[in-house]
């Protein structure tokens, strides 16, 4: 760096254009060249002339006084020269004091000069910061380019450099490149020549090819014929070594034979002469059979005959001994207790009777007199529809007409007593009167559980309502039920969501017994299955009623109509032969397994020969299911991993799963089903009391989606609000690369073949009771809620089952 005074002209502190480059600038201003330094120099220089001016005059003093001295006699001539001087003196005095204040005036000029000039100085020093400020960003912009510029210059050189090798490098491939060209043209040259003689060859070629391949087809043609023909040889070969040998086995087989139809020709010569003998023999004993089969059928005709006789007279017998008379081809039973008419009816039901219908007159007489002239209830009555009296057609001895001809008493019927239903024959007149067909009210009062407020998760004792009513007079055609066994079944969870509203009588079947009967169908005594609810008795006619099986061991208890031998057994045995199909030597898992549903179907899937794998909540049904022939059973609540428990009781994995449970219980078998296994969904008990919905990807029948999470409820198009669906995981995929088979299914689907099932499941229950059938003959849990007249069950603390 190089520091330069600035020059003349002072305010042009602006760089030199050949300067510039790698230089600065320093402007340090000179004070005397400034105006007011000058006006400065000039006042100094008055000052200086001054004082020289008045030490001038003092040495010219001390000269005079010295003159004076030792010129006392110039003193008086000198006097006037003096006074002369000093005239002059003053003169130059006031011309130096003129001159002063002329300076003084030139010097307040030259100070307002100098201020002018100091503020031009001040702009002009601003003027030249903002052209320094430029200048360092023009130095700047100038390095910049300057740093380019020598960048861009090395770049020219060395791309000079290059161009001058390659200057140098072209000239010899010039030449090259000419000779090059030429060899080139000679080249094209020979190859057009060389190219016609290939197009001349590739038409040779071709044809030669087609030649080839015509060869090559008719070699392969060749090929295949010497092929088929080594075949057939081979074949022939074959065949021929085997008839060779067939030939001489069949030689030697025939050589057998000969010999063996020799013998047999001899043995036959012998057996035809036997069987001539012994046809005769045969015949001779046909002619006596027939004769005394003959005998025997005439004898047995004889013998039924009289058997009939014997018994027909036995019962007369028997009837007349026990108080039957016989009129004609009817008999008739008087009895003496004191009844009302609807009791009498009662008892005649129970006699296997009928209060008696008149069909004569002469029958009438009969009656009139054989009774001893007594009051006799007929069976004629208006209970159906008042004033139409009709007689009645119980039907138990087969009478299904009543005669259109009565012998009213004058006046009536004329239902002088309120409610004269029903009608007598007088002992007096014999004549028919009508008459109240109760003497005293016997209204029955039935208890019943009703559901007091809709169940919220699982149902309380306060949820449930004990209540009376009282029930009607059965009517024709209907019967009055007395409860045996009532029912508690899962479906009545959510069921009773959909199907009732509060207070009424919760839903449910239960075994009743019939106690009074206007229904020929259904007599008294008889047990009916109804679902007439959890009530203690009931009015109803036949059309909702289901008997009992007619033939019902006495040995096998009768709560099992509602359970292995009613609609739980009737579930177990569709979900398995219709739902999953099951075949035998199939691998089965069931859940809820010790429950009435899966505990039948464990034991059918075991008859049918499967390998059963069953799931229960404690050890004691574990125990139970055990017990029952199960091949594997664990308690699905204590085991370590429900998959790992699940795979080591099959590790083959399942052919059929019959599901009770549902939700995550069925996420973990999904993965261990067998290719194109089977799943019958018959129930998900463990969804039932949910509360809170939860988000899933279920979707409603409705709506059909199946993707998109939703919050909501799983409903069907009929009921709505079934159970809360939970969240996945999703099944799809199982199903899918399985090829599963998944079906939902209610028992009434196959309602048409439930009387054939509880036969079979009663034959199966009847093995075991009687031990002919094989190990694994039908067990079955039944309910021990019974209800009586007097009270009922609580349905919470009571709604268990055990197990014979
Ligand atoms: N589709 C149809 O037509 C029919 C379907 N069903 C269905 O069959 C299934 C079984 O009915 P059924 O045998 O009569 O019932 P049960 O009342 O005899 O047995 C039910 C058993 O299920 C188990 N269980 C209860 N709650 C849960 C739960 N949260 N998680 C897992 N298991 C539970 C219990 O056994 P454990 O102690 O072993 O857990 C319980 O004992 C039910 O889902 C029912 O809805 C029934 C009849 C007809
Ligand atoms: C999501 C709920 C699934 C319930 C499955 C279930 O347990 C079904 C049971 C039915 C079985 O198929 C036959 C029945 O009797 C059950 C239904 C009962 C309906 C209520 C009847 C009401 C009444 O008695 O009037």
């Amino acid at each position: 760096m190089q520091t330069m005074d600035i020059d003349k002209d002072t305010y042009a502190n602006k760089p030199r254009k050949k300067d510039y480059i790698g230089v600065t600038f320093s402007a340090n201003f000179q004070w005397w060249k400034r105006p007011s330094g000058v006006a400065a120099v000039c006042l100094g220089l008055l000052c200086v002339l001054l004082l020289a001016g008045i030490i001038g005059l003092s040495v010219y003093y001390n000269r005079i006084i010295g003159h004076y001295y030792s010129a006392e006699r110039f003193q008086t001539s000198s006097l006037n020269n003096l006074t002369k001087e000093r005239d002059q003196l003053k003169t130059s005095y006031n011309t130096l004091t003129k001159e002063r204040d002329e300076l003084q005036t030139r010097y307040n000029t030259l100070t307002k000069e100098r201020d002018q000039l100091q503020t031009r100085y001040n702009t002009l020093t601003k003027e030249s910061d903002q052209l320094q400020n430029r200048y360092n960003n023009l130095t700047k912009e100038r390095d910049q380019l300057q740093t380019r510029y020598n960048t861009l210059t090395k770049g020219r050189d060395q791309l000079q450099t290059r161009y001058n090798n390659l200057t140098k490098e072209r000239d010899p491939l010039q030449n090259s490149y000419n000779t090059l060209t030429k060899e080139r043209d000679q080249l094209q040259t020979s190859y057009n020549n060389q190219t016609k003689e290939r197009d001349q060859l590739q038409t040779r070629y071709n044809t030669l090819t087609k030649e080839k391949d015509q060869l090559r087809t008719s070699s392969n043609t060749l090929t295949k014929e010497r092929d088929q023909l080594q075949t057939s040889s081979n074949t022939l070969t074959k065949e021929r070594d085997q008839l060779q040998t067939s030939y001489h086995t069949l030689t030697k087989e025939k050589d057998q034979l000969q010999t063996s139809y020799n013998t047999l020709t001899k043995e036959r010569d012998q057996l035809q002469t036997s069987y001539h003998t012994l046809t005769k023999e045969k015949d001779q004993l046909q002619t006596s059979y027939n004769t005394l089969t003959k005998e025997r059928d005439q004898l047995q005709t004889g013998y039924n005959t009289l058997t009939k006789e014997r018994d027909h007279l036995k019962e007369e017998l028997n009837k007349q001994s026990s108080g039957w008379q016989k009129f004609e081809s009817s008999w008739y039973y008087l009895s003496t207790e004191k009844k009302s008419w609807t009791e009498s009816r009662q008892d005649c039901l129970k006699r296997g009777a009928h209060l008696v219908i008149i069909n004569s007159k002469k029958e009438q007489e009969f009656i009139h007199e054989w009774s001893g002239c007594l009051d006799i209830y007929l069976g004629f009555h208006d209970t159906n529809t008042e004033g139409v009296w009709e007689w009645i057609n119980d039907g138990a001895l087969g009478q299904s007409s009543a005669p259109g001809t009565t012998y009213w008493r004058d006046g009536e019927p004329n239902d002088a007593d309120q409610g004269e239903d029903c009608a007598q024959l007088s002992k007096k007149s014999l004549q028919i009167y009508c008459l109240r067909p109760e003497e005293q009210s016997t209204m029955v009062v039935s208890k019943a559980w009703t559901l007091h407020q809709h169940f919220q998760g699982f149902p309380k004792a306060s949820d449930f309502h004990l209540r009376e009513e009282t029930l009607p007079q059965p009517r024709d055609g209907q019967v009055l039920l007395e409860a045996v066994f009532l029912s508690v079944d899962p479906y009545m969870r959510p069921y009773s969501q959909t199907m009732m509203k509060e207070g009424d009588v919760m839903i449910g079947s239960q075994v009743a017994k019939v106690i009074q009967s206007y229904n020929p169908s259904f007599p008294v005594g008889c047990h009916v299955v109804s679902d007439c609810g959890w009530r203690s008795h009931w009015v109803c006619d036949g059309a909702e009623l289901t008997p009992v099986l007619p033939d019902w061991p006495q040995d096998i208890p009768l709560s099992l109509a509602l359970g292995a031998i009613g609609m739980p057994g009737l579930t177990a045995l569709y979900g398995l032969e219709e739902v999953c199909e099951i075949k035998k030597g199939e691998t089965l898992l069931v859940n809820a397994a010790a429950g009435a549903v899966g505990s039948v179907v464990g034991q059918i899937a075991k008859i049918k020969g499967c390998r059963v794998v069953g799931c229960a909540g404690t050890d004691t049904k574990v125990s139970y299911l055990k017990q029952l022939g199960f091949d594997q059973v664990f308690n699905y609540k204590t085991v370590t991993s429900l998959e790992e428990s699940l795979r080591e009781a099959a590790p083959h994995g399942y052919d059929c799963y019959f599901e009770n449970v549902g939700g995550k219980f069925s996420s973990v078998v999904m993965p261990q089903m067998r290719e194109y296994g089977r799943i019958a969904v018959c129930g998900s008990i463990s969804m039932y009391n949910d509360t809170t919905p939860q988000t899933g990807i279920l979707s409603t029948p409705q709506t059909g989606k199946l993707s998109t999470p939703q919050t909501g409820i799983l409903s069907t198009p009929q009921t709505g609000l079934l159970s809360t669906p939970q969240t996945g995981p999703y099944v799809h995929t199982y199903m899918i690369f399985k090829q599963l088979r998944m079906e939902g299914f209610l028992c009434a689907r196959w309602k048409h073949k439930h009387q054939q099932s509880l036969r079979r499941l009663m034959a199966w229950m009847t093995e075991h009771i009687t031990g002919t059938g094989p190990t694994t003959s039908l067990r079955g849990p039944h309910l021990v809620i019974t209800a009586t007249v007097s009270g009922m069950p609580d349905p919470v603390k009571t709604g268990t089952r055990t197990h014979t």
